[in-house]
């Protein structure tokens, strides 16, 4: 029996898929650049749509359709007067891609598909030569951070980060009488400010690149929480990050120290006894259908020489630097690719 008489896929289907794949996200692309989320908050016919966003109005109701197959709108059963259906955002669009949600997350994703697509243009390059055409100096790295903290990871933590971050700590028995956080690497800080408002004894530090904590000290302020946490600059490999701490939160920060083992190192020596370190980065598996959630994100990082720990790497490098009753949690939901959450502790004594 034939794959279309058994309506099972053709093997090639998710090949095929990989390069549909980039009509869906031009497709989203531009319906972020037009607000089309904010224009569907109440249901509105294709015509109405191209009016005022003066667009063709029959490729319009194409891609609002295209749109309607993601389940980034909805539409009304039935159709208008004219025949048209009337589309509205999801609940998924309108919480994330609507720039009126708290949620919204529509600049980063933006700028993710940018850097990818850049990334695509420069992988023969970096395949050829190992290096991507062009030096980058630390103090544009430091401003493509602080730049980050802005936007992407600003819009990514809110939207994601914070959350999974608040709902693996509330799971923690520390948590609760954890008095001293350091978010080490928190960029904009709202993980640190999800974790202040689920402890109202926390006071702690986010810790970043002097141009990075800029961005979560004016968040911060904004949030009204000046009096329990500060954001502190420095250079996690170098600089001192202080001591004492009863949670260290790090997420997504590893990748970028030049010396995992030493850093592991200082960390621990930077948590009081019985503190926890809570540790989130992306893994790469031995199972091909694991790898693929995380290696096409990484791709990029490892191309250009940065760390990206094997299946059990991290774990046991947590156990060799002395770190004890390590928990581990992999495939946990994060911005763009899962990450594996490594919970470890200094011991008592
Ligand atoms: C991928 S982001 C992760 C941010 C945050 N932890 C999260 O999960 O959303 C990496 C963070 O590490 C910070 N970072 C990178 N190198 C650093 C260094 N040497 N010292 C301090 N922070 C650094 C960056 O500025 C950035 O905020």
């Amino acid at each position: 029996m034939s794959a279309s008489q058994t309506g099972a896929c053709h093997v090639l289907q998710p090949y095929w898929d990989v390069a549909l794949a980039s009509v869906q996200a031009d497709a989203l692309r531009i319906a972020l650049e037009l607000d089309v989320f904010r224009l569907l908050s109440k249901p509105l016919p294709a015509s109405a749509v191209a009016q005022q966003r003066s667009l063709h109005v029959d490729n319009t109701a194409h891609l609002l359709e295209l749109l309607w197959s993601m389940q980034l709108l909805e539409r009304q059963d039935c159709r208008d007067a004219t025949g048209q259906w009337r589309y509205y955002a999801s609940n998924i669009a309108a919480q994330y891609l609507n720039p009126d949600s708290v949620s919204y997350c529509g600049d980063a994703w933006r700028f993710r598909l940018r850097s990818l697509r850049q990334f695509g243009g420069q992988m023969d390059e970096l395949l050829r030569s190992g290096q991507p055409g062009r030096e980058v100096s630390e103090s544009s790295t430091a401003s493509a951070w602080q730049a980050a903290a802005r936007v992407q990871i600003c819009q990514e933590q809110r939207a994601a980060t914070a959350g999974a971050a608040k709902s693996l700590v509330l799971r923690l028995p520390e948590f609760a009488r954890a008095e001293r956080l350091l978010d080490l690497g928190g960029g904009p800080g709202w993980v640190a400010i999800a974790l202040a408002s689920a402890n109202k004894r926390l006071r702690g530090v986010v810790y970043d690149l002097p141009q990075a904590a800029a961005v979560a000290r004016e968040n911060i302020e904004r949030e009204g929480l000046e009096q329990r946490l500060k954001a502190e600059g420095g250079d996690l490999t170098c600089d001192d990050f202080g001591e004492g701490y009863d949670l260290i939160w790090c997420s997504s920060v590893l990748h970028f120290v030049p010396d995992l083992m030493e850093t592991l190192r200082r960390i621990k020596a930077a948590l009081r006894p019985g503190g926890v370190l809570v540790c989130a980065h992306a893994e790469l598996s031995d199972t091909p259908s694991a790898a693929r959630k995380v290696m096409p994100y990484y791709l990029s990082l490892r191309m250009r020489g940065r760390l990206v720990t094997r299946d059990g790497e991290l774990y046991q490098a947590l156990q060799s630097v002395g770190f004890s009753e390590l928990d581990s949690h992999s495939l946990v939901p994060f911005p763009m690719a899962p990450v594996t959450v490594l919970v470890g502790r200094r011991k008592m004594t």
